[in-house]
């Protein structure tokens, strides 16, 4: 039979004693725990040792009687007053003893015999005697010593001193179970030890050494049991949603898409609203659907010329042969800052920069929304946005690019369209995805954006785009069923999470 070098000492170590505690194991060998383990399963396996667990009764202080074993028992405190005092009434042991401790401290002094009981005046008066003043150590103080060495002790250890049931009454100890391993010999294991082994020192590290010196050919190298249990280890790792964020991103660019970045989070309503056409009257731009910055309160426009055919396209539509939105437009307002409603801001800024036509844009971009946290929804959240810009592109190319992105990148099952608005695109459209769990999951909008973002802007074709909560597609990748999970804290999920591609 083949034994590795621990199995071979583990075994000798424990034909030494036939049976004993796995930790006592550990200690005899001098090996690692886990190679003790390791090895004792070995020996298993082979039918030479076996492990088992035993569980066991146990003694172990209380709160009160750890305090004991610190101050002493109240006993023990009585007595040095009496000792002190010879005599001494409740209110002199009152000084050291607690109000619990004093009520029945007479019952005990006098069942020991260290005091005796007298009425002077009314009041009780207690003297030590004989015994008192050659008072011993008794089994419940050395009940109690044991007891602060070992932390817990054997039931039967503590009954053979004194009834545990005296320990309990007085709050002292309690009884505990406690599961111990043991290993013990099997009856071919202890033949196998008699018969001799040869205790050889293997070698698990071929080293330069060992080859120039020919030394290699004489030891014995250590077999490694690949399919052994071993103990699970958690390196350090990307947080699963960030690794997320990083594929898609490296996705997009792959597929040929220019990344748009900012440095910051903060935004002019400008760029966040009236680049896009959003009417400055419109609900979504008051404090309930987006936040407003304190201060400072307002930031810079761009360009002149930008600003003013932004404020065209609004007020009469510019030369788009739109008539706009019919009210006049206040820079003032669109100086406003904000943090970034959603990632199209930067589109936005983007095409006003200048793009390659035809070219392919996108950004992932930290957005903040109030509302009402639910599994389904967070205050501050992530959007993929983009565009594709060129000479003929048309609705049908943008569903296309959407559906593609939904099941390609996001894994979704099934992916629905349905009609919406938004100020800055005809047609518009809303997507929504399938989650096992969650049913459909609306996702994202998307469109054409209108002409008078666009020309406005500077650009004078078509762009289809779209903006994406990723956040719920990542739900669908991570497989988790509350987007809060995404910024969790718990260790286990950051541990365990599968990014499923
Ligand atoms: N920005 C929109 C999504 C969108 C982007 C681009 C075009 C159309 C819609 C949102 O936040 O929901």
């Amino acid at each position: 039979m083949e034994l590795s070098y621990q199995e071979k000492l583990t075994l000798i170590k424990l034909s030494e004693v036939g049976r004993t505690k796995f930790e006592e194991l550990v200690k005899r060998t001098g090996l690692d725990q886990v190679a003790v383990m390791r090895a004792v399963l070995g020996l298993q396996s082979k039918g030479l040792a076996k492990l088992y667990e035993k569980s066991e009764r146990v003694v172990k202080l209380t709160e009160t009687g750890r305090k004991y074993a610190e101050i002493g028992l109240p006993e023990w405190r009585a007595l040095a007053v009496l000792k002190e005092k010879k005599k001494a009434t409740l209110d002199d042991l009152g000084n050291v003893l607690s109000e619990d401790e004093l009520k029945p401290i007479v019952g005990l002094l006098r069942k020991e015999g260290w005091a005796s009981v007298r009425k002077e005046d009314g009041k009780l008066v207690l003297e030590i005697t004989e015994k008192g003043l050659n008072a011993e150590e008794r089994p419940i103080d050395a009940a109690l010593k044991l007891l602060t060495e070992k932390k817990t002790v054997p039931l039967d250890e503590i009954e053979g001193l004194i009834p545990v049931k005296e320990l309990k009454r007085r709050k002292i100890a309690e009884e505990d179970s406690v599961t111990e391993r043991f290993v013990e010999i099997a009856p071919e294991g202890a033949e196998l030890v008699k018969g001799g082994i040869e205790l050889k020192e293997e070698v698990s590290n071929l080293t330069p050494e060992l080859i120039k010196s020919g030394k290699w050919r004489e030891v014995e190298f250590k077999r490694f049991n690949i399919s052994a249990p071993v103990r699970r280890i958690y390196p350090g790792k990307k947080q699963p949603y960030r690794a997320f964020l990083d594929k898609i991103r490296k996705r997009l660019i792959e597929m040929g898409f220019i990344e748009m970045v900012s440095d910051s989070l903060i935004e002019t309503q400008f760029w966040n609203f009236d680049a896009l056409f959003q009417p400055q009257n419109h609900p979504a731009r008051d404090w309930t659907d987006t936040y407003q910055l304190k201060y400072p309160k307002s930031g810079h426009l761009p360009m002149e010329e930008l600003v003013a055919s932004v404020k065209a396209a609004h007020e009469h539509g510019g030369d788009t042969g739109s008539r706009g939105w019919g009210y006049v437009w206040s820079p003032e307002r669109a100086m406003l800052l904000m943090p970034r409603a959603h990632g199209t801001a930067l589109s936005g800024r983007q095409l006003a920069r200048g793009v390659e036509i035809p070219g392919k844009y996108f950004t992932i971009q930290r957005v903040f929304r109030p509302d009402v946290l639910d599994r389904t929804h967070l205050i501050e959240f992530n959007q993929v946005d983009g565009f594709v810009v060129g000479e003929d592109l048309n609705f049908r190319n943008l569903l296309g690019i959407l559906k593609r992105f939904a099941v390609e990148i996001a894994g979704a099952k099934k992916v629905k369209f349905l009609p919406d608005y938004y100020p800055f695109t005809e047609p518009s459209v809303q997507m929504s995805a399938y989650h096992p769990e969650l049913g459909w999951v609306e996702f994202g909008g998307a469109g054409i954006f209108r002409e008078e973002m666009t020309k406005a802007l500077g650009v004078d074709v078509p762009v289809i785009a779209w903006g994406i909560g990723i956040d719920r597609l990542a739900m669908f990748k991570l497989g988790i069923d509350d987007i809060r999970y995404l910024f969790s804290y718990d260790l286990r999920w950051l541990r365990e999470a599968r990014l499923v591609w």
